[in-house]
């Protein structure tokens, strides 16, 4: 698969061991994120993995921040991104078999890096069910092309 991976300087060490794990793994993986510890802000890199999971250039997403949670919030912006913040593996696996996720987002100071991995690879290792699942998701994604 091909993956876009993105982090803001929280999780440079993370998305570098993350990113490495997943090119062992046989993944291409597109580096969207800061190399830098010097203080940014998330909301750019959540915004261009999600552009580039939206618009077909890389298969799916992988977002780091401190918690997770702002740079999902950015991806979440973007149309037709489902971005899950997940801090275990039994959610990551449920988000895609449920929701069908196509960004999985975790926190450097949340999780460490063994629980990180299982994280990804659950999410990755997952098929989305469809069924009932689908009408939900097709209801969610909906929600985006409502005027307000
Ligand atoms: O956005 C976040 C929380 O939702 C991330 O954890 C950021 O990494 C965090 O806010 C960065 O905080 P810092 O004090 O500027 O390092």
């Amino acid at each position: 698969m091909k993956i876009g991976i993105g982090n803001d300087h929280s999780a440079v060490e993370m998305k570098n061991e993350i990113k490495e794990y997943l090119e062992s793994k046989g993944h291409e993986v597109v580096n969207f994120g800061t190399d830098l510890t010097e203080s940014c802000n998330y909301p750019e890199y959540g915004e261009a993995v999600g552009r580039a999971v939206a618009s077909g250039e890389v298969d799916c997403g992988v977002l780091i921040c401190g918690t997770g949670i702002g740079i999902s919030l950015a991806a979440n912006k973007v149309k037709g991104v489902r971005a899950a913040v997940c801090s275990e593996p039994c959610s990551a696996r449920l988000t895609k078999q449920h929701n069908n996720a196509n960004i999985i987002a975790f926190g450097a100071r949340i999780v460490g890096i063994e629980v990180a991995k299982e994280i990804v690879d659950a999410w990755l290792d997952t098929k989305f069910e469809g069924g009932r699942h689908q009408t939900r998701v097709d209801m969610l994604m909906a929600i985006e092309n409502k005027q307000e």
